[in-house]
């Protein structure tokens, strides 16, 4: 097929274009390099550096499906600064189905997140628990969500809305290694390493007073390589007027403090840590059902913490 991947300078786009590429798909990756590096596009993927609200420059009917990772994903910031999280990721993403629609491209995969959930009461959270994002990111992505389904209904577009848990590890199969390079980095795994590789003193975890077994928040840790692996079964099980939303998450949840242990046993690191403050806006535990990506997509996460701490700290020692 002839993809186009927007985003895929990024972290998970990029892991998902070598997985692509190495099927013998054709990739464009369509990056503004807002977030992303140009030197994460896998060789054999041509880079277009433009922003989505300009697909239709580049979009046209030789393509056969569209992967949308394009998006701002901190949350912190989208509180501090809703605009440009509306702006960027809800108008770049009807420009892209006006695009698609324009060029006759009827295939999408859309990154979507947990964080449309919001903070649900009852686990493991389904795709029928109700969403109630809490920030704006979550609300800018639910929306395009709604968008897509209604695109779908009206249209003839085939989509898959994939809602990530917490996407982690680096992706080591390809001919070079991809992991995350995030700058401002908010994520759990790649901070406690810059403790291990000596850029940080020192570990920061943020409450110890949550409702879970050791007073730290419960996440669902998936890799990025059986996450990418997920975005190439949907792709060729999309149907034409058909809107499916699955989550992807391994189906267990791990504390952070459970992380920290992992992260110290692979790197053999003690990763001096202090407790802090609770992080505004995180719910206690988020654990995603994975029933339907396993149905539908015949697609089963292969990858534990233990690898992905492992990956990760590969990854960090190369970058
Ligand atoms: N990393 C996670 O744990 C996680 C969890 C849930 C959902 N997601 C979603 O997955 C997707 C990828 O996340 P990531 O962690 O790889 O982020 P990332 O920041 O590494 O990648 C995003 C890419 O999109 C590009 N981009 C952003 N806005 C653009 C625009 N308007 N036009 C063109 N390019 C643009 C950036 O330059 C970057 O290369 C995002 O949509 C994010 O919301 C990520
Ligand atoms: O240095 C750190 C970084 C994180 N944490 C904690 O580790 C847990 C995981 O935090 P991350 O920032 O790694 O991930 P989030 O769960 O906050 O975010 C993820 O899930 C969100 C949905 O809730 C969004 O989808 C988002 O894009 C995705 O990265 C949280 O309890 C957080 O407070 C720390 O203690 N110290």
């Amino acid at each position: 097929m002839k993809l186009l991947v927007t985003g895929g300078a990024g972290y998970i786009g990029s892991v998902v274009t070598a997985l692509l590429l190495a099927d013998g798909h054709d990739v464009v990756v369509l990056d503004d390099l807002s977030t992303g590096h140009a030197d994460a596009v896998p060789a054999g993927a041509e880079l277009v550096r433009a922003r989505v609200h300009d697909a239709a420059d580049v979009l046209d009917p030789s393509f056969d499906a569209v992967l949308h990772f394009a998006a701002k994903s901190l949350v912190g910031e989208s509180v501090a600064r809703p605009e440009l999280y509306w702006e960027n990721n809800v108008v770049g993403s009807l420009a892209l189905l006006d695009a698609m629609r324009g060029a006759g491209v009827r295939r999408l995969v859309f990154s979507s997140t947990a964080a449309t959930y919001g903070e649900p009461d009852t686990m493991p959270i389904t795709e029928d628990t109700p969403p109630r994002p809490t920030n704006p990111y979550g609300m800018t992505k639910l929306t395009v969500d709604m968008a897509i389904a209604a695109e779908c209904a009206a249209h003839e577009l085939g989509a898959f809305s994939l809602r990530y848990f917490n996407v982690a590890g680096a992706h080591l199969g390809g001919a070079v290694p991809l992991g995350e390079r995030h700058d401002p980095e908010t994520h759990l795994i790649p901070n406690l390493l810059k403790v291990a590789t000596g850029e940080n003193p020192e570990a920061k975890l943020f409450g110890s007073d949550y409702p879970t077994r050791d007073g730290t928040c419960v996440r669902d840790y998936i890799h990025v390589t059986d996450l990418a692996d997920a975005h190439v079964r949907a792709l060729t099980r999309i149907t034409p007027g058909r809107h499916e939303i699955c989550n992807l998450g391994s189906g267990s949840g791990f504390t952070v403090r459970e992380v920290l242990a992992a992260v110290r046993a692979v790197t053999g690191h003690p990763i001096p840590a202090a407790d802090h403050p609770r992080r505004p806006g995180d719910p206690p535990t988020l654990i995603a059902s994975n029933a339907r990506a396993r149905e539908l997509l015949e697609w089963t996460p292969v990858r534990d913490i233990t690898a992905m701490a492992a990956d990760a700290w590969a990854f960090a020692q190369k970058a």
